[in-house]
């Protein structure tokens, strides 16, 4: 019979042909030697013999093949383990005639061999490519970033730099499609776009070119030192603006704007423009609003130029009016009811407040504590309905007190010469003058009904809110605002509301005092529903009041946005 070994080298065979034949492979690792199993069944020369045949037949090979390798088949072929295995074989073969055996244990010393031919085949030490003979020690490094188009944006903005005139990776919207690659960094160098160099071009042309991109977008960058990486901001603010950056004409890339409304929480970064985030969104992407002073230059802008084309004046009455509501001048576009009790000089006030820009302010999480209840402030429309909602009001006044009122009830009754020297020692957090008497709000005592373990619940004129928001007082304020004109009709009809316009005749109210309320709620909504916390609309009664009590227990029981000045 024909004896055919195989000695495998790690992917070719080189078979030795009645140990005559010997073909080498120029480029392999050694890796086994194959028997084959016809061979292990034959009845040819011993064993050992067939071994030594082999080891010579090697050395006659030598010439043409690695030493190393060879090497390595010679001592494996000397070696002890394989001559018991070929020992084992040859006794099983002699005693057994049985064919069935010999193929098995054929496989299984294949088998072996074949593992260790998986093994040597492998890798297990990484090559690195040979160092170049001449290396250019300016050469930059250049990273090729290869990201898949998708509906979702980059997440990246560009600029050229100032310096350089270079394309620039300006900012990483956090979350983004750029930021979870993490390849691209803020200042890396953008040398070319799908291979088009975009050297001394704009970063709209840039920008044309990714929108013109289908699937890979290909990006060849110089790494940035990394300095110039945004750090995640620690800072919250609370928006007191609405913002869609659809309608920003200014924002450098609508798509990586954020819309919010007035109230978001946001976490910002950055110091132009800020990178924010919702609270609370933490998988979606950051996105670009403008930054707090950007907002107050941008809005001065705008009054100038209103003014300049007199727009102030025609049409804004519903929300940025100039004349007070309430105001009596008919001739006014806003109207005005014929009376109604001016018990703050509103004009001034409101004047001033117009002129403040509510953009941000920074904020925290205030937490309860227990056993003292933040006071709260309830502000609204004058006849709304607040003195309705009030759970415990303690003012003070000078006016005589009226048949059916307990004193420290409806209010504390104190002479004028003792609330004026109060007055004038800032004893009162907000007052004012009604019809020759004084009315005012101490903060003597609000803060014993603070300290007595009570939930004090104020319901100031509006104005007041500039005093009453301090972190001594840290108030939780509510805006209490008129349903519709047909709603709030029909609840004060049905309800025989008494109207507060005309303290001298007990009558319900009249549609211009509706109409005039809505109007006044706009106006403190423009002006002061930024510093609100809740607002509740008081349609019915009894729902209205059951969201007071909800928020009163949500105040003193859970951590609440707050202005950080106050959480110290
Ligand atoms: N949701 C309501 N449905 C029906 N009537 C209401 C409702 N809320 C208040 N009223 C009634 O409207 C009238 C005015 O309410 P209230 O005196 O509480 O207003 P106010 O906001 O305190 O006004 P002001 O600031 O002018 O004193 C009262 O007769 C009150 O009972």
């Amino acid at each position: 019979m024909k004896l055919t070994y195989h000695i495998r080298f790690a992917k070719r065979t080189i078979a030795i042909n009645g140990l005559s034949n010997v073909h080498h492979c120029s480029t392999p690792r050694l890796a086994s030697i194959y028997l084959a199993p016809s061979d292990w069944q034959a009845s040819g020369p011993e064993d050992d013999e067939v071994i030594s045949k082999l080891i010579t037949s090697l050395k006659e090979a030598e010439s043409l093949s690695d030493e190393k390798d060879l090497g390595f088949l010679q001592n494996l072929l000397q070696s002890k383990e394989l001559n018991a295995l070929v020992n084992v074989h040859s006794k099983v073969a002699k005693i057994n005639k049985d064919d069935r055996i010999a193929p098995l244990l054929s496989a299984s010393v294949q088998s072996i061999l074949f593992a260790h031919d998986a093994i040597a085949q492998k890798d297990f030490y990484p090559h690195l490519p040979d160092i170049p003979v001449e290396v250019d020690e300016d050469e930059e490094t250049i990273k090729i970033v290869q990201l898949v188009k998708s509906n979702e944006p980059l997440g990246a903005t560009i600029k050229t730099d100032e310096e350089t005139g270079k394309i620039i990776i300006a900012r990483i919207m956090h979350g983004g499609a750029a930021d979870r690659s993490g390849l691209i960094h803020v200042g890396d160098e953008v040398i070319e776009v799908n291979n088009i160099n975009v050297e001394g071009k704009t970063p709209s042309d840039v920008l044309s070119i990714l929108q013109n991109s289908e699937g890979t977008i290909t990006f060849k960058l110089v790494p940035s030192d990394g300095k110039l990486d945004q750090r995640e901001s620690k800072v919250r603010v609370k928006a007191y603006f609405d913002y869609e950056p659809e309608n920003d004409p200014y924002i450098p890339c609508k798509e990586a704007g954020l819309g919010f409304q007035r109230g978001d929480i946001l976490h910002i970064d950055d110091s132009y423009w800020w990178q924010a985030r919702r609270e609370g969104e933490k998988t979606t992407r950051a996105g670009l609003i403008p930054s707090r002073a950007l907002q107050e230059r941008r809005i001065l802008h705008e009054r100038t130029q209103k003014e300049t084309n007199g727009d102030a004046k025609k049409g804004s009455c519903a929300s940025i009016c100039s004349t007070p509501p309430g105001s009596p001048n008919p001739n006014h576009p806003c109207g005005g009811p014929k009376t109604k009790k001016i018990m703050y000089d509103t004009a001034e006030n409101d004047d001033f407040d117009r002129e403040m820009i509510a953009t941000y302010e920074e904020v925290a999480k205030l937490y309860p504590r227990p056993g003292v209840f933040r006071p709260i402030v309830l502000i609204g429309a004058p006849g709304v309905g607040r003195n309705e909602l009030k759970r415990r009001l303690v003012a003070h006044t000078t006016r005589p007190m009226r048949p059916g009122e307990v004193a420290g009830r409806e209010y504390l009754f104190v002479t004028r010469e003792k609330m004026e020297a109060d007055i004038a020692a800032s004893k009162f957090i907000e007052h004012g003058e009604y019809k020759g008497h004084l009315y005012g709000t101490s903060a003597e005592s609000v803060k014993s009904i603070v300290n007595a373990g009570c939930v004090c619940v104020l319901g100031p004129h509006y104005q007041a809110l500039k005093s009453l928001r301090t972190a001594q007082l840290k108030p939780y304020i509510v805006h209490i605002r008129p349903p519709a004109f047909e709603e709030l009709k029909k609840s004060r009809t049905k309800a025989r509301a008494r109207s507060t316009f005309d303290e001298n005749n007990s009558r319900g109210f009249t549609d211009e005092e509706f109409t005039e309320m809505i109007k006044s709620d706009e106006r403190i909504n423009f002006l002061y529903g930024h510093f609100c916390d809740e607002e509740i609309v008081n349609d019915d009664l009894s729902e209205a009041f059951e969201k007071l009590v909800n928020y009163a227990n949500k105040c003193e029981t859970e951590p609440l946005w707050a202005p950080a000045s106050w959480v110290q």
